[in-house]
Order: C-alpha cells, then sequence, then structure tokens
C-alpha cells in the first residue's frame, strides 16, 4: 500500500460524503457545515500538532498531523481538488531547492 494510495482512497471517501446523511457521517456534517467550520477545523489540528512538537512526543505529532491532514482533504474536497493536485505540485517541485526557487523569485 502506497502513501498516496491511501489519501486517494480517503478522498473517494470524503467525495462519495458530499451526497451522505450529516446526522450520520462526520464529513457529510462537515461538508454541510459552512466553511469556515473546516478551516477553524484546519486552525485547531495545526495548532495540536505544534504542541505536541513542543512536548516532543511522536505518537501525539503522528495522531495530530493525520487529524491536520485529514481536515485538510475535506477543505480540499470542497474546492474540488483532489490530493493528486498536491502529490503533483510537489513532484513539479523534486529536484528545486528552496534556497534557489526563493533567489529566482527575488530576481524577478
Ligand atoms: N480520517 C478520518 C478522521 N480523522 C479524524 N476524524 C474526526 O475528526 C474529528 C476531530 O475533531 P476533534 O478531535 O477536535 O474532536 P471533536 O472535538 O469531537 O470535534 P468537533 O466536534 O469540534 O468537530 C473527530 O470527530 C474525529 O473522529 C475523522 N473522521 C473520519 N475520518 C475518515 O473519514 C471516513 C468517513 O467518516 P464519516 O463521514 O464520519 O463516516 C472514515 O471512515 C475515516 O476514514
Amino acid at each position: 500500500m502506497t502513501s498516496s494510495t491511501i489519501l486517494q482512497r480517503l478522498a473517494d471517501t470524503i467525495e462519495a460524503r458530499k451526497n451522505a446523511d450529516p446526522t450520520q457521517s462526520y464529513v457529510a456534517k462537515l461538508l454541510a457545515s459552512s466553511e469556515e467550520k473546516v478551516l477553524k477545523k484546519i486552525a485547531e489540528e495545526a495548532a495540536e500538532t505544534i504542541m505536541a512538537c513542543k512536548d516532543n512526543d511522536s505518537a501525539q505529532i503522528i495522531y495530530e498531523t493525520a487529524d491536520l491532514w485529514f481536515h485538510c482533504l475535506v477543505m480540499l474536497a470542497r474546492h474540488n481538488i483532489s490530493p493528486e493536485a498536491i502529490l503533483a505540485e510537489l513532484e513539479r517541485r523534486e529536484g528545486i531547492s528552496g534556497i534557489e526557487e526563493k533567489l529566482s523569485r527575488s530576481q524577478n
């Protein structure tokens, strides 16, 4: 099982929840609420990830990062963006040093 497979499977589940009953599905409930609710969850999970890092708690870092990625996938679904698009962007950047990339921006 590759890491991109679970991301895509989860994205497919989230997509299917667009037509699900919000009383039966957490994702359907999130998708039926305002975007602000999803964005607040992302901020909350990011803060919890930061706290886990500060505590140097590896298990908690993994748990909170999973929550963060999950809520980012829900946000992407609201915008009809597949995780494939994010993976493709990371792939496009592969081998381009962040330092070089920043320098090329400051020269433009
Ligand atoms: N990966 C996840 C996942 N990760 C986290 N969560 C939920 O995200 C919420 C995280 O919020 P918190 O920890 O802040 O808990 P909370 O305080 O109860 O949350 P709020 O009331 O503030 O929203 C919890 O309710 C978790 O259960 C997830 N819910 C669902 N999934 C996946 O989505 C699929 C579809 O889920 P349903 O739509 O619920 O069937 C599942 O089969 C899973 O694969």
